[in-house]
């Protein structure tokens, strides 16, 4: 049963066809009263009266050790989804399992370009119509949808909220789920590269400023409550999920202080992504580059 309504907006720019015109989608959002969360069998709800009806999987692409989120809303009759950070390579698996949940899935999303792994949202677009593609418009990258720091992201009755996270990218923006006593508890940041468990990504490419990552990880994450779970889009140690009180705690970079930090990011010595030349100026263009060659 439906207990109220509320309106939230996308702030969007139409990259195709040119000229870019700004644009804003009214999306009406029906706010139910409960809600249980689903990752498996396995519920984060906190207790029987304030749980999410949140269908969540993780999913790993082993050669670029890249996370990718599906989400969707159960209690919505469309169920509508949303993939977070797809990769090309995964792209057939991942729809599958869009199927077999009996998903919609309405939006492909990134968290910034990508400089180690083709992003799959071109592919996606290819094969699911009526897809859009999301990147904040700090990335300058192509999509349909350009999201900009506190705009919010809807799919049924639950969102995600934007978060600018520059440091790793200029365009590196973090997704949290939505704050409030009707969406999933505890909250969950997609922190993209900014924040890796017991790491963070690196700042020595794509306009990365270590300077700029602290104070991100500082002011747009660890200003989040402490049980907030921390999903990273990669991990390179077998780690899954972390909380925002755990990496406050134990990371080993961002604990410090700026000083000591900025010369931890300038003492990497990591070699470049193997995949760079290829991934970043395909993942301008939302993967589309390469896309009807993959899609045949
Ligand atoms: N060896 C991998 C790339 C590994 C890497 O550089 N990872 C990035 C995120 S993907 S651009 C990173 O920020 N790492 C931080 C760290 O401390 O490891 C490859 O060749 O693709």
């Amino acid at each position: 049963m439906l207990s109220k309504f509320r309106f939230f907006q996308i702030s969007a720019t139409f990259s195709s066809p040119a000229p870019r015109k700004k644009v804003h989608f009214p999306q009406i959002v029906a706010v139910t009263a409960k809600f249980r969360s689903q990752m498996g069998a396995a519920s984060y709800g906190t207790s029987s009266s304030s749980v999410s009806k949140l269908i969540f999987r993780q999913l790993f692409e082993k050669e670029s050790s890249t996370y990718t989120y599906l989400l969707a809303d159960a209690s919505h009759p469309d169920k509508p989804a949303l993939l977070v950070d797809p990769v090309d390579k995964t792209v057939d698996r991942d729809l599958s399992l869009v199927k077999e949940l009996g998903l919609k899935l309405i939006y492909a999303i990134n968290t910034h370009v990508h400089a180690d792994h083709v992003t799959g949202t071109g592919l996606i677009k290819s094969k699911v119509p009526g897809v859009k593609s999301i990147i904040s418009k700090a990335s300058n990258a192509k999509a349909d949808l350009f999201v900009e720091p506190g705009d919010k992201i809807c799919f049924g009755d639950l969102f995600l909220e934007v978060r600018a996270t520059p440091g790793h990218t200029q365009g590196c923006v973090t997704y949290v789920t939505g704050d409030g006593p009707n969406q999933p508890q505890p909250r969950m940041a997609f922190t993209g590269d900014t924040l890796l468990i017991r790491g963070c990504g690196r700042t020595d490419f794509q306009g990365g400023s270590s300077e700029q990552l602290y104070k991100s990880v500082h002011s747009q994450i660890f200003s989040l409550p402490k049980d907030t779970l921390v999903y990273p889009a990669h991990d390179y140690k077998g780690f899954t999920v972390s909380t925002v009180g755990e990496e406050m705690q134990y990371n080993p970079r961002l604990t410090k202080d700026e000083g000591t930090f900025k010369n931890i990011m300038a003492n990497l010595n990591l070699s470049y992504p193997k995949m760079i030349d290829v991934a970043v100026p395909a993942n301008m263009v939302c993967g589309l580059q390469d896309v009807e060659s993959k899609a045949a």
